[in-house]
């Protein structure tokens, strides 16, 4: 069967005058009121009362859910369960274990993704690229844009041997010149969307808005208790309060604004380490301030060694590149870069895809000290020679397993080779995450300098241990149901429901809303525009649920999200630990509830018994039971071999750890220079 033929069968009925007319009636055509927050009436509107939820029943969605059906791809790989192919359509989650393992993107057919969003070339910047230093980009696109912007991002041309970034940015191609900027569109290759015209809002100016923060929670304190491991040669000692730091005066009245009293286990050893000029690799639980441990040292020393003053110039060269996988992380990221260089010279500028190209030249010809970018959108301003690399002192990979994988990884190798880019020797580079990977962790070694210190704070890629978690044996017919009782029965709190696919996240938001719960949604198919307004109608709670897939699992920090529920479980263990790290953040408790689907969900069973009791969690029998059965009387979940699920790749040493509060101890690893190479 033929692309053409999927492509067919997914667009039954009910699928097809749902989705495309929810997305015009609701959005495209400009309306304001980006919710699912319908009353009665409303669902009684022309867009909304042509899908069919009021069948209830199993037939529709269920039955192609049944099948994987929502997703493209499952139908182009014939697959009816979910083992042994990696989607990289219409899922957004990251393939890994379930799906054929974390290298499963081979398979892709590629060339899918999200063209329209990005597909913001601009011939008003007057850029037809005379090829750049990435070469003739434009050639590559073929066939004009039909304007149908949905057909655009599911489909996608066949055999182009692309990739889609599942969570968000778009990788195409890994082929001689096969290269495409998100900004031409490149990602599905063969149709160029709607020029991009999104300007996203300007940052706040206020004081109090620029500092606004939520409490720690009860359990901030415990966070003391936590095992930390730092391997590598050399460590400096960790400091155990901010005046240890040796902050400036400025960067310390930010701290103080921003709430700070008390540093993180990640930052008691990340930020001298940073400090002393060492590259580093940081696994540290969710919520648990990873992002102020790399930012507080990063501007230390900017402020002490000094920076370009910003001024308008057509080329920058910012001392400091941020990566992360998602726009509304980066975007994160800027503002808490944008909170601790408050009232000093630094200028942090954020880009990402989904917006005007012309509006991200704009923020940076302005000036550029820290730029925090997602991948596409900065070789975009790379290939336009806006940016220039000669300055890069400091290259963070913030969530770095997911910039190092399949997705991302072929992307970040094309930046470390980019002309002017620093050699590893000459740059500082950093990479956080709470998961690592320990194949990950080895292609990091071509980024990091031999001598680079690992921290593990807790287990590497363990769950929180400040979220409940329950996990409960639902089938995929019943998993309506029981969401909306568990909805009900939270209330108002803040919710996040992940699914797996785009198309699933948009059927169950309009479903809840049926049933008169206020949800918006967030996924890789909304526009831009649409994703940061459902984020603000959930940060500030007139959308209590907001249901996403996986483009929102990681790093997104939201106030009071005190549950998480997984209707769908994702397809690898790291993704889990991120979802439901959306809770729980900062000491505060929170809980997480996940659906365990017999029937396409057993392959998880071993890694989140492991999970939950490693984070002391209740572990049900009948989980414990599947997990058995599916790997055999040698596993035992609650074996713990080593008090780090997984540490530093270099183990050529003997693990020894402390607990932070105690001064530091560490793990030396044999000197790198005797050590085998990883370069
Ligand atoms: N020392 C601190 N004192 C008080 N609050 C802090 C401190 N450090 C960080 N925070 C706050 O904790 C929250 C979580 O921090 P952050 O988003 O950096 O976590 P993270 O470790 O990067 O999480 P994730 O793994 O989900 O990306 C933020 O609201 C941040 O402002």
């Amino acid at each position: 069967m033929g692309d053409e033929d999927w492509e067919a069968e997914i667009i039954k009925p009910h699928i097809s005058s749902y989705v495309p007319v929810f997305e015009k009636d609701r959005y495209s055509s400009g309306a304001n009121g980006d919710t699912f927050n319908r009353t009665p009436a409303s669902s009684s509107d022309p867009g909304f009362s042509n899908n069919k939820f009021e069948e209830g029943d199993s037939s529709g969605f269920w039955r192609e859910s049944s099948i994987d059906c929502e997703d493209n791809q499952t139908r182009n790989r014939g697959f009816s369960k979910r083992g042994g192919y990696q989607d990289g359509n219409d899922s957004e989650a990251l393939g890994s274990s379930r799906r054929g393992g974390r290298g499963s993107f081979r398979g892709c057919r590629g060339g899918f993704g999200r063209g329209s969003p990005n597909s913001d070339y601009e011939q008003d910047e007057g850029t037809q690229r005379s090829g750049g230093i990435f070469g003739s980009r434009r050639s590559a696109l073929s066939g004009a844009g039909n304007g149908d912007t949905f057909q655009s991002r599911s489909g996608g041309g066949s055999g182009r041997g692309g990739y889609k970034g599942l969570n968000e940015e778009v990788i195409t191609g890994s082929g001689k010149n096969s290269w495409k900027s998100e900004a031409e569109g490149g990602e599905s290759g063969d149709t160029q969307g709607p020029k991009v015209t999104y300007i996203p809002p300007p940052p706040p100016e206020d004081e109090d808005s620029i500092f606004a923060h939520y409490q720690t929670g009860i359990n901030f304190d415990k966070y003391d208790t936590i095992l930390v491991e730092v391997s590598g040669h050399d460590p400096p000692p960790a400091i155990l309060t901010f005046e240890e730091a040796n902050l400036c005066q400025t960067l310390n009245n930010n701290i103080a604004k921003a709430g700070y009293t008390k540093l993180t286990p990640v930052q008691k050893y990340s930020i001298p380490i940073i400090q002393g000029g060492r590259d580093l690799m940081a696994c540290a639980q969710t919520g648990s301030g990873k992002t102020a441990a790399f930012l507080l040292p990063i501007l230390a020393h900017m402020m002490r060694d000094g920076i370009t003053a910003s001024r308008f110039k057509e080329l920058q060269e910012p001392e400091c590149i941020i990566v992360a996988p998602t726009r509304e992380l980066i975007n994160q990221i800027y503002l808490e870069a944008r909170k601790f260089s408050f009232g000093t010279c630094v200028r942090a500028v954020v880009i990402y895809g989904g917006t005007q190209l012309g509006h991200s030249i704009r923020q940076i010809v302005q000036g550029c000290n820290i730029l925090c970018a997602t991948p596409g959108r900065l070789m975009d301003v790379i290939g336009k020679e806006k940016i220039g690399l000669r300055q890069v002192k400091y290259l963070v990979l913030d969530e770095a397993d997911r910039m190092l994988d399949m997705g991302f990884g072929p992307e970040m190798k094309k930046l470390i080779s980019c002309p002017g880019m620093p050699s590893k020797e000459q740059r500082q580079t950093l990479m956080f995450s709470a998961t690592f990977p320990e194949e990950i962790q080895r292609l990091a070694g071509e980024f990091l300098k031999s001598n680079y210190l690992f921290v593990a704070v807790g287990q590497v890629g363990g769950a929180c241990r400040d979220v409940q978690q329950t996990i409960l044996q639902v089938g995929q017919y019943s998993k309506r149901e029981k969401l909306v009782e568990i909805l009900r029965n939270i209330g108002d709190e803040r919710t996040m429901v992940f699914v797996e696919t785009k198309k699933k996240a948009d059927f169950i938001a309009t479903f809840l809303c049926q049933e008169k719960i206020s949800t918006t949604s967030i996924h890789g198919d909304r526009e831009q525009r649409e994703r940061e307004q459902a984020l603000g109608d959930f940060r500030c709670g007139k959308c209590p649920v907001l249901v996403a897939t996986s483009v929102a699992a990681r790093g997104l920090d939201i106030e009071n999200v005190q549950h998480v529920i997984n209707f769908d479980l994702p397809s690898t263990i790291d993704e889990y630990v991120h979802r439901i790290g959306r809770t729980g953040r900062c000491g505060n408790t929170g809980r997480a509830i996940s659906f365990f689907d017999l029937e396409s969900d057993s392959q998880l069973a071993q890694p989140l018994v492991k999970v939950l009791s490693d984070a002391q969690q209740d572990v049900p029998a009948w989980l414990e039971e599947i997990a058995f059965s599916t790997y055999g009387p040698g596993f035992s979940g609650n074996a713990r071999g080593n008090v780090f699920a997984s540490v530093d790749t270099r183990k050529n040493y003997h693990g020894k750890s402390s607990l932070n509060t105690a001064g530091f101890s560490s793990t030396q690893a044999p000197n790198p220079v005797d050590d085998e190479s990883w370069d």
